[in-house]
């Protein structure tokens, strides 16, 4: 049975304490297992302020289970994981302060408006009144939707709601934006979009965990962790994976690591 954890987030500015040294987010030999499978087999993993993580794996690597454990749905069964030195177990809310994420499924409320669902987002992390306003403000200017600002959600374009995702995760100007396979659903030109916004956020320095199991994506990180079955496989720059695997694409290498499929049957 999971221990479910304290996940409320008082992410207001007093908690934040960015001059922490180290990395942006930082997991330890991490374990998980749904009875007796293993979706996280002693994962260790280090994303730096301003770098562009692709996690990098196949249906069932255990991507989402990591996403969980990040986000405090659910605890790891041993090993550490941390937001800016805090420790997701031990110290959930000052963790969870530091972090921005976009699920796979959408979570915004349709009927509400595009500003007043990053307004609620704002309160649930301690912000309030001119503050939130200028912040969420800030955030649909920078995606282009400020004149999106007062119409619901339902009247937007698949890739608009996903850009309004990102721009909620980002109201409480998170050190570290969790991205879980974000672009499913959008066509090529939307994808790409979303993609160089999460990119560009780099120079704010940003750290950026992005999943994923499509491999152009993944080419354009600064480094691409390949996960498989709950293990890590390889890590470092796309092109360095190909060379190390003898391939000439990234894509030839992931398909030559992973066999071309994910879940195991077990
Ligand atoms: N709630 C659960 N109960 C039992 N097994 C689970 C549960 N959630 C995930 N798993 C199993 O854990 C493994 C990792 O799954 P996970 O969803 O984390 O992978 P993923 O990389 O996100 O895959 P996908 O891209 O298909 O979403 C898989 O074998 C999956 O079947």
């Amino acid at each position: 049975m999971n221990e479910r954890m304290n996940t409320a987030v008082d992410a207001s500015p007093r908690t934040r304490d960015s001059a922490q040294a180290g990395a942006a987010l930082e997991l330890a030999d991490v374990r998980k297992a749904y009875g007796t499978r293993e979706a996280l087999r002693g994962v260790t993993l280090k994303v730096d302020r301003g770098e562009f993580v692709a996690l990098l794996g196949p249906n069932g690597a255990g991507k989402s289970t990591l996403f969980q454990l990040l986000t405090g749905l659910f605890n790891a069964d041993s090993g550490r994981l941390a937001v800016c030195g805090h420790d997701i177990r031990k110290a959930p809310v000052a963790a969870l302060a530091h972090l921005g994420v976009v699920f796979q499924q959408s979570t915004l409320d349709l009927d509400l408006g595009v500003a007043a669902n990053l307004k609620f987002h704002a309160a649930l992390h301690g912000l309030g009144g001119r503050h939130a306003r200028d912040r969420v403000a800030d955030a649909l200017g920078r995606l282009g939707l400020t004149e999106r600002a007062g119409d619901p959600v339902r009247e937007l374009s698949g890739g608009n709601r996903r850009k309004v995702e990102l721009a909620r995760a980002l109201v409480h100007e998170p050190a570290v934006l969790l991205m879980d396979e974000a672009t499913v659903g959008l066509d090529p030109a939307s994808r790409r979009q979303l993609l160089d916004e999460v990119l560009a956020l780099r120079a704010r320095g940003v750290a950026v965990l992005w999943a994923t199991h499509l491999v152009d994506e993944a080419e354009a990180a600064d480094r691409v962790v390949v996960l498989h079955r709950g293990q890590i496989l390889a890590e470092g720059r796309p092109q360095a994976l190909a060379d190390q695997a003898g391939t000439a694409t990234l894509a030839d290498a992931f398909l030559q690591m992973t066999g071309g499929g994910g879940e195991r049957s077990d």
